[in-house]
């Protein structure tokens, strides 16, 4: 079935389901039930249309008219949406196995959802199946090379020994990988009892299905999974910024189903504008901002670094408010100061975070004064200029290392420009890549592609392109940032000369 025709039905379904973008939809439930009340022709198109944003996300909801901030744009009624609740009740076989097995949430979803998606068109979920990604670029689909490609070591491809530590984009992505493999592993008895064909079977299925949860699922109150919501999941992301709505007391909202725990305290639910309300049963999503008709409308999923990003959902934002850059900080520091790990970074505009710039005033005070000055670090104030300067040159100089160590931005964007070409062939983008770096000869080896037999472009070899890109486009970020923080740093310097 040609995709449109399957985008087609699947708005019909969803229609039929009472879906509704109606700016009336906020009318009594029984209304709706009345006869005399207009039925829809489609669930969209009063106030929201699907288009294609090639550089903001792909597939999407435009606005069709003026939206004016926090005015309800979408519903979704309960019936309508996917969870591990709906598709058990509905799946007795499902439903007896279950109980037996000591699953989380996560993996339960996991499993029916790969269940739905072996019935083929005899699932009643089927036409909302077919919108669903094929593949997904989330960190824990990434391979050994797209891994090491987060941090492209200047000598890692030349496989020298690089004395450095593990950096945090890779632990990431070694982290997420181990942990999709340990849930899958301990999975695989209830999908044996469940007789699941291998194909639903493999680590490349459950990978798929976890990344469909992990970037497509709203949070619900009563399944820490979080559940599908038709249509409502076409809303792509826009970091939160001052155009936050604050729904004070309604039921949590948020996409991902990652709010079950280190997300979910009061902050991170304030910067929703998608939210289950119990009272109407329903999913609602509201305006977090005024549009123009043709806007693009968005959904903030949370506050989310660029590799969480990646981590949660596949992409990264070229212009992330919430990125952070870490590097790494003299090993005396963290026993100075009772500030966790994970608050001393740089920020985006390569200022370093009020944490980092209090615990290196400290750091950088004689240890017989530390007592002394600890309520001006503490209050975030400098401690002396002479103080402030020690810190920054400390700073700048750490960041010049780093630098020194991997690729340069300037060699990441020319080869990203390079790859930004549509390859035809497997010969097309072998001449391309072939002899450029270690790291291109790195991906044409581990794709097979220096296979001179090789002659259509493998399907395979195309995703890790993609993935690839994702990679580089992430450290050259990152790299801007130790960037920006140099040239923060010399600021200071000068101004306190
Ligand atoms: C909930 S879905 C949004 C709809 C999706 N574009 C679709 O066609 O089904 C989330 C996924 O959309 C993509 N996405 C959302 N916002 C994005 C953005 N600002 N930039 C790039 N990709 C984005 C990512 O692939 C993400 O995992």
């Amino acid at each position: 079935m040609e995709e449109a025709v399957k985008l087609e039905n699947f708005m019909e379904w969803a229609t039929a389901l009472g879906i509704s973008d109606s700016p009336f939809i906020n009318v009594d439930k029984d209304e709706l039930q009345c006869p005399n009340h207009r039925q829809a022709s489609s669930c969209l198109g009063q106030t929201l249309s699907i288009s294609y944003f090639p550089n903001a996300g792909g597939r999407g909801l435009c606005a069709v008219r003026d939206l004016q901030k926090g005015q309800l744009i979408l519903r979704v009624p309960k019936s309508a949406l996917m969870t591990s609740q709906s598709l058990i009740l509905n799946d007795h076989r499902l439903s007896i196995s279950i109980p037996k097995f000591s699953l989380s949430s996560t993996q339960i979803l996991t499993v029916a959802l790969l269940n739905e998606v072996a019935k083929g068109k005899r699932s009643w979920w089927y036409l909302y199946l077919t919108q669903f990604p094929s593949n997904y670029d989330i960190l824990s689909s990434f391979d050994q090379f797209e891994i090491q490609a987060l941090h492209s070591y200047v000598s890692t491809f030349l496989g020298w020994d690089i004395n450095w530590q593990l950096d945090d984009a890779t632990w990431a992505a070694e982290k997420a990988l181990e942990k999709a493999k340990m849930e899958w592993e301990s999975a695989t008895t209830i999908m044996e009892e469940l007789m699941f064909k291998p194909h639903y079977m493999s680590f490349k299925a459950w990978i798929w299905a976890s990344a469909s949860i992990s970037s497509r699922t709203m949070h619900i109150p009563w399944d820490a999974a979080g559940c599908f919501c038709p249509v409502g999941d076409l809303f792509n992301y826009a970091a939160p910024g001052e155009e936050q709505v604050l729904y004070g007391d309604l039921t949590v909202a948020d996409t991902g189903a990652r709010l079950d725990g280190e997300q979910s305290d009061a902050q991170s639910l304030r910067l929703t504008d998608g939210v289950f309300e119990e009272e109407s049963a329903a999913y609602c999503f509201y305006a977090r901002r005024n549009y123009r008709k043709g806007d693009q409308v968005l959904l903030s999923y949370g506050t989310y670094t660029n590799l969480e990003l990646l981590e949660h959902y596949g992409f990264i934002l070229d212009g992330n408010p919430n990125d952070k850059a870490y590097v790494p900080l003299p090993s005396d520091l963290h026993s100075l100061c009772s500030w966790p790990g994970d608050s001393l970074y740089i920020q985006q505009n390569g200022k370093p975070s009020f944490a980092l710039l209090s615990a290196m005033r400290l750091w950088a005070t004689p240890t017989h004064l530390q007592k002394s000055v600890r309520h001006l670090a503490y209050s975030g104030s400098p401690v002396s200029n002479a103080n402030e300067i020690i810190v920054m040159e400390w700073l700048a100089k750490k960041c010049r290392l780093v630098l020194k160590s991997l690729t340069s931005i300037k060699e990441d964007k020319s080869l990203l420009s390079v790859m930004d070409k549509e390859f035809e062939s497997a010969m097309e983008l072998k001449c391309a890549l072939l002899g450029l770096t270690d790291e291109t000869c790195a991906f044409l080896k581990n794709n097979n592609l220096l296979n001179n037999e090789i002659i259509d472009l493998p399907r395979k070899a195309i995703r890790s392109l993609d993935k690839w890109k994702l990679a580089i486009r992430w450290r050259v970020k990152y790299k801007m940032m130790l960037c920006d923080c140099i040239s923060y740093c010399i600021t200071v310097i000068n101004d306190l000369s």
